[in-house]
């Protein structure tokens, strides 16, 4: 830092310098001093010095510029960590303050230590230009100075306009960039060619743009025309002070080689006052997204941690008692649903689309909390436990599991990272997911590296998933929450899975969300929901005798399966 200091004022300093060095250049020639080519040598050697600060000015800022975006980067991934729930990160309007924000990050700490450099160089060669053009007429810097403020304002006024356009324009701007990448990712890659969809997202694209380019275009030509005025000003004040300066020569009050000085001192300063002011433009439009950075990271997540957490009771009981939810957004998930888990069962959850399963699996990992009504763990309101405790007893595989392009060893042993390096329990965990034969297949075993991203080996949509309960079965917690953790898998398949499962899900609670009831027979406990409401409970022979929905749903599947001349 200090050496970017020294760099500063020489860099501010050596123009000056040689201002006043070719001031003695030229009254050498003309009154016949010292040898002017002395001061010419002098002139040479301060605009040399003056070059050669250059690369090393670069090579500081950039050093700096990388500390600090990567310093801003890792706050985002801090913060984005500590949000506990899920609730803030449903939200779009989360979504368009991150992409400002990530966007910002990219460019927005390298160009603010830019703009402070380049400040305050032309701070320092403004000071002295203001000492040197002052020996002659004191008023001089000062009018040239004064004429620079309005300038200034005009150009702060600007840089808060543009900055306000982009966050403005932030929805149609992620809209945009979202439409890029559905037409080039991987991940639609397919229907959009099926579905022909390339120029209908081009189009899309097209018209977000043109609504963000609008914003942004008449914030630059209301700049245009506000700059005018003040820029004006600005050379009528320094064409007065050279006028001056020439009349005063003649006069023979002053040397020629003071009207060389304050020509130079005049046309530089004029550079240096318009390179200060939009600094000052530029460093103002920073401190507006590091006050947006800050206020981001200062803002108070949904799920709180407690005050005071409370220790997860072992072995526990988990207990609904009339929970109820809403969604941020207005939508009623779930009503009234009351149950108990004693530790050790295996309870299934089914019910139609929307029904409000995996709602209920959110609220029990607390990804958001209760609208109503509260749940329990072995006692103790969810809301007042140790939540990174309580989680690290469940292990789970979610209905949108992750397929991370890691190792196939990383995929399973992030569940549980203090014993990543555990292989002998890694593939354990593969072979009780029915990964044996993958992990002796892939050339490098557990080192493996897995989905295209990085050029890894790619698995089936079944293998991945398998993966997924590899991953949930390798942490040894008390609680299994399966939703739909078969979907992707062949029938004989998925029957192999469930018995599996329940066999290692034995001696601890196990939650399976599953539409497939073929395989819910082997739970001790099924809970039926609808439109959000426990319908029913109760083991499944108790569940056929009542007639009622699960029936109703068991008796449908049955029929296509026979139709279908399975089972
Ligand atoms: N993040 C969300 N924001 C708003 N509403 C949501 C959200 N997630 C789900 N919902 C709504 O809540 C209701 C319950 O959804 P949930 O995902 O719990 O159903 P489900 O029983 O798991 O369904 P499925 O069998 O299709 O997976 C649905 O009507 C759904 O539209």
């Amino acid at each position: 830092m200090s050496l970017l200091a020294l760099l500063l004022v020489l860099q501010g300093t050596l123009p000056v310098a040689a201002i006043a060095i070719s001031r003695r250049v030229v009254d050498g020639l003309v009154e016949g001093g010292p040898d002017p080519l002395l001061w010419v040598g002098a002139w040479a050697g301060v605009q040399l010095l003056g070059g050669l600060l250059g690369p090393f000015d670069r090579m500081l800022r950039g050093e700096l510029a990388d500390r600090f975006t990567a310093a801003v980067n890792l706050r985002l991934i801090k913060k984005s960590g500590e949000l506990a729930g899920l609730g803030v990160l449903e939200d779009p309007a989360y979504h368009d303050d991150l992409e400002v924000l990530r966007q910002g990050a990219r460019s927005y700490p390298l160009n603010l230590i830019v703009n402070l450099v380049f400040l305050t160089r032309d701070a320092v060669t403004l000071g002295a230009l203001a000492l040197l053009l002052g020996a002659y007429a004191p008023w001089m810097p000062l009018v040239l100075l004064a004429a620079a403020l309005p300038l200034a304002r005009s150009l702060v006024a600007q840089r808060e306009a543009s900055y306000r356009a982009v966050v403005g324009a932030s929805p149609d701007a992620r809209a945009m960039n979202y439409h890029g990448r559905v037409a080039l990712g991987l991940e639609h890659a397919a229907e959009v060619r099926l579905w022909n969809l390339t120029d209908w997202l081009a189009d899309r694209y097209r018209r977000r743009f043109g609504r963000v380019f609008a914003r942004m275009q008449r914030v630059r030509r209301e700049a245009l025309w506000r700059s005018l005025a003040p820029l004006a000003l600005f050379y009528l004040a320094a064409g007065l002070s050279l006028g001056w300066t020439v009349q005063a020569a003649a006069a023979g009050a002053l040397s020629v080689g003071v009207v060389v000085l304050v020509l130079q001192g005049i046309a530089r300063l004029q550079a240096s006052a318009q390179g200060a002011v939009e600094s000052l433009g530029y460093l103002f439009e920073r401190s507006l997204f590091f006050g947006h950075l800050f206020r981001f990271l200062e803002a108070a997540p949904r799920v709180r941690p407690p005050a005071r957490p409370r220790p997860v009771p072992e072995r526990p009981e988990i207990a609904f008692e009339d929970v109820g939810f809403v969604y941020p957004g207005g939508r009623r998930a779930l009503e009234g649903v009351s149950f108990r888990v004693p530790y050790g069962q295996t309870v299934a959850l089914v019910g139609e689309n929307g029904a409000g399963k995996t709602t209920l699996i959110k609220l029990l990992l607390r990804f958001y909390d209760p609208s109503e009504g509260r749940i329990l763990v072995g006692g103790v309101d969810l809301r007042e436990l140790d939540l990174a405790a309580w989680r690290r007893e469940v292990g789970a595989v979610f209905q949108r599991f992750g397929r991370y392009a890691f190792t196939l060893g990383e995929n399973v042993g992030l569940a549980d990272l203090a014993r990543l390096d555990d292989a002998e329990a890694l593939e354990a965990a593969l072979r009780n997911a029915g990964l044996g034969e993958v992990l002796g297949r892939l050339p490098q075993g557990l080192d493996t590296p897995l989905g295209r991203a990085f050029g890894g080996r790619e698995l089936s949509g079944g293998e991945w998933q398998r993966l997924a309960i590899a991953r949930a079965l390798f942490r040894e917690a008390e609680v299994l929450v399966l939703d739909e953790p078969t979907a992707a898998l062949d029938a004989r398949a998925e029957h192999r899975i469930f018995s599996d499962f329940v066999r290692l899900a034995r001696g601890r609670t196990a939650l399976l969300v599953t539409h497939r009831l073929a395989s819910v027979r082997e739970a001790d406990r099924i809970l039926v929901l609808k439109a959000g409401r426990l319908v029913e409970d109760g083991t499944h022979d108790e569940l056929l005798a009542k007639s009622g929905e699960y029936a109703e749903l068991w008796r449908l599947q049955a029929e296509r399966y026979k139709d279908a001349g399975v089972g």
